[in-house]
């Protein structure tokens, strides 16, 4: 025998599937073997012959039920994530029980001991910097969107949390913290959380890009029912109620989910919609993913599990950056709608409502810092003339010209409003007196005769001016108005009787 056949032979076993058969598979230490099983319970006999310490497992989830003994004598399955026992050096006989909920392959892997504690660290340091991510993104987006009654910010946390614990459910992470076989293996427990991941992704891709205001009738009964169904069905074996039909419906039904939000997010994207792009990308990152884990199941440890883990993240992380886009287009939204609410469309200055709230802020401002405040009012003359004569178009158009006179004349922090038909008032809070009666004077001679250039030619416009100057606070906006429009009718009159 060569030096070669001595060296293979001490680090290999030999397994079958029945007692003193030739009829043997190798599974060489550091390789993985793959047999297949059919269901139900087999017993596989192994011979082994290797000079150091090893683990023997596999990653399959297909066995319900294991038990190891090794010369006679049971072995004790490791704390671990996948179902493992260690093996001795030197040669040994065992017997592997096995217990499959369905017929299929099954990968043994059979490892160095030194080296599978180091990959098992490294594993283990990986998947909790992952998981702690994604559950620190749920948090975070959890507090921030607390006082928002947007949806999407809990439907976000709770498809995230979902899809988290089902990582961590289905990779039997759970095993290190409690006996294997135990209720974190139960398939109630995994089909539930599979439920309610997809339940709560559907809801909150719908939610974040408004989807039902696009497509209502394919979105109620082509998506949210069948969701609805799908969490139904997935909830079915805790109540137990235990049925291959359900799990089959629920699984056609997941994957006909999947590929209606995947075809609404893609119009979505096409139609240019808004934090699209981010939930496009993220859902392909998944996408890539899972094809890698479906096709490949028995690849490197990287494809297998870090594919679909770093996925989950990347996941989460566009999702949360596509939450926050779309507060900013809400806010921003918020306050175009706050600034339309008080502004006048027509000249572009305050309207009523807005200039009210802007002089209580400058009456506010004075009772704190003292100084005077100037109101200055005015009314165009015979305004309806210019209508009459050159219609109502060109009549708007000396209403923009006079709003930009006056804006024009005064610094931002003054408030220049539209009362309503051709009255204007505007309202400034000066430190010294004789700033307020230079706006004044400026205003009173801009407004006294003005010349505007319209479409219909040049126009001769005038205004009566109401001026009042507050040494003291006036008690309300009301007053402001009511002395400073008694002014400017004073001022109307005398023009009136002077004509
Ligand atoms: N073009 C235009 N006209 C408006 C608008 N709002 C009100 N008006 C007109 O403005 C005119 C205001 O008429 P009055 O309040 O009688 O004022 P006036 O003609 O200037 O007369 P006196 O104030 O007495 O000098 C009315 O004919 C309204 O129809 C507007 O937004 N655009």
């Amino acid at each position: 025998m060569s030096n070669g056949a001595v060296a293979e032979q001490t680090t290999q076993c030999q397994i079958s599937q029945s007692e003193g058969t030739s009829n043997t598979e190798a599974l060489v230490m550091d390789q993985t073997l793959i047999l297949s099983m059919h269901d139900g319970m087999q017993r596989l006999h192994l011979d082994c012959h290797t000079d150091k310490q090893g683990v023997l497992a596999w990653s399959s989830k297909a066995v319900r039920a294991s038990h190891l003994q090794i010369n006679e004598q049971d072995v004790a399955l490791m704390r671990s994530s996948e179902v493992s026992y260690l093996t001795p050096a030197g040669h040994f006989r065992a017997e592997l029980d096995l217990t499959m909920e369905n017929a299929g392959q099954l990968d043994f892997h059979w490892t160095p001991i030194n080296q599978y504690v180091g990959s098992l660290q490294r594993n283990t340091l990986f998947v909790s910097l992952f998981v702690g991510l994604c559950l620190t993104l749920a948090v975070y987006v959890r507090i921030i969107g607390w006082h928002l009654s947007e949806a999407y910010f809990r439907l976000y946390s709770l498809y995230v949390v979902s899809a988290t614990c089902f990582f961590i459910v289905q990779e039997g992470y759970l095993n290190l913290f409690f006996s294997l076989g135990g209720w974190q293996n139960s398939m109630q427990l995994y089909l539930a959380l599979a439920g309610m991941t997809v339940f709560w992704a559907t809801r909150f891709v719908i939610s974040l890009l408004d989807l039902q205001a696009l497509w209502p009738r394919y979105v109620r009964f082509g998506l949210l029912w069948p969701v609805w169904i799908v969490l139904g069905l997935s909830l079915l074996p805790l109540l137990g109620i235990e049925a291959n039909g359900p799990n089959q419906v629920m699984s056609w039904l997941t994957l006909y989910i999947s590929v209606g939000n995947f075809v609404l997010i893609t119009l979505a994207l096409l139609r240019k919609l808004h934090t699209a792009k981010l939930v496009f990308i993220a859902k392909c990152a998944m996408l890539v993913a899972m094809v890698i884990r479906i096709t490949f199941p028995y690849s490197e440890l990287f494809l297998r599990q870090y594919a679909l883990l770093i996925s989950m993240a990347f996941e989460a992380f566009l999702l949360a950056w596509a939450t926050s886009e779309k507060i900013k287009q809400l806010n921003l939204q918020r306050q175009l709608a706050q600034r339309e609410a008080i502004t006048d469309p027509l000249c572009n200055v305050l309207n009523r409502r807005g200039w009210t709230l802007a002089a209580e802020q400058l009456i506010k401002q004075q009772q704190q810092q003292g100084g005077v405040l100037l109101v200055f009012y005015i009314d165009l003359n015979d305004f309806k003339h210019i209508n009459d004569q050159y219609g109502h178009q060109i009549g708007d158009e000396v209403l923009q010209r006079v709003a930009d006179i006056l804006k024009h004349q005064v610094r931002d922090s003054e408030a220049v409003g539209r009362l309503g038909g051709d009255e204007f008032v505007v309202m400034g809070h000066f430190s010294e007196q004789l700033q307020g009666r230079l706006l004044y004077e400026r205003l009173q001679q801009r407004m006294g005769n003005i010349l505007i250039r319209t479409s219909a030619g040049e126009l001769s416009v005038s205004a009566s001016a109401g001026m009042q100057l507050y040494q003291e606070s006036p008690h309300s906006v009301e007053q402001v108005l009511q002395e400073s429009d008694q002014m400017m009718y004073e001022h109307k009159r005398a023009i009136k009787q002077s004509t």
